[in-house]
């Protein structure tokens, strides 16, 4: 790793951390660390286990073996069971905003309503303070004046913006984002990149599953190539692009870069 990723402070850790589905073995001891402010793009072929790796960190996944922590706390928590480890990863999943592939918005409810519900209802936020604080977030992600639509009435660009504006409603300590642009028309692609730019200029720690890799190559920090369960490679991205050590990073990069651009 770079001397600047390492001296600054760990923001998620991810040790040995395995994770089958039967007698599929999907992650074989992955170890990741993203240090505060920084944007970590995980790349590599379909089935990789990337998903599950991202799912893993907010324990959407239950990881087999390992460990994950979030600023020192550790998310996975064998120990507790029943209501004290309901309370716990409530907790944890405060601080980590995801962001999905196919959005995940309440169709029932207005964008405004979307953006609010978390702090409102998991925060116990003033309906007034909440309605305020969403609607700069909306402005920030250029959708203040859809605050009263419903989602059935945005284009997937804009439901993907309003997923980000929701997710960071929470105030969270780092955001995850799962193929946040893979369902989009490629026209609406760069409106949600635009966005995350935005994020990773003010220092989010992100973590980033994506299939782009120029998108991955500009905003990252830094970069790792994932294949069958392990981590194949890992640095900066200038390096893992220009100059893959790998073959199997290199097959991958020459058969994926300048698509979708
Ligand atoms: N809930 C599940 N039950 C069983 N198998 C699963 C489950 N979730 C994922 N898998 C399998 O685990 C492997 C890794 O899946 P994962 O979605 O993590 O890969 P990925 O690298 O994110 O792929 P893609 O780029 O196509 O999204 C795949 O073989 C997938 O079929």
């Amino acid at each position: 790793m770079s001397t600047e990723h390492q001296t600054d402070t760990p923001m998620v850790e991810i040790r040995n951390v395995h994770k089958r589905f039967g007698d599929l073995e999907v992650l074989k001891g992955i170890d990741l660390t993203v240090n505060r402010g920084k944007i970590v793009s995980i790349i590599g072929p379909s089935g990789s286990g990337k998903s599950t790796l991202l799912r893993s960190v907010n324990h959407l996944e239950v990881i087999d073996q390992g460990e994950i922590l979030l600023d020192g706390v550790r998310v996975n928590r064998p120990d507790m069971n029943g209501l004290i480890f309901e309370r716990h990863i409530n907790h944890i999943r405060q601080n980590m905003g995801m962001v999905f592939q196919h959005f995940n918005l309440f169709p029932h409810l207005s964008t405004i309503d979307n953006v609010t519900l978390g702090p409102r209802k998991l925060k116990g936020m003033d309906k007034h303070i909440a309605r305020e604080l969403g609607m700069e977030l909306l402005d920030r992600v250029g959708l203040a004046e859809k605050a009263a639509v419903f989602p059935n009435h945005l284009s997937g660009g804009q439901k993907q913006r309003v997923a980000i504006a929701r997710a960071l409603a929470m105030q969270p300590k780092v955001m995850l984002f799962d193929e946040a642009t893979s369902a989009l028309d490629p026209e609406l692609v760069e409106e949600v990149n635009r966005v995350m730019r935005g994020l990773a200029e003010e220092h989010m720690t992100m973590l980033i599953v994506t299939h782009e890799m120029t998108f991955a190559r500009d905003v990252s920090d830094w970069a790792m190539f994932m294949d069958e369960g392990v981590v194949v490679e890992e640095c900066t991205p200038e390096k893992l692009f220009s100059n893959p050590d790998q073959e199997r990073t290199c097959h991958f990069l020459r058969k994926h870069l300048g698509d979708n651009h």
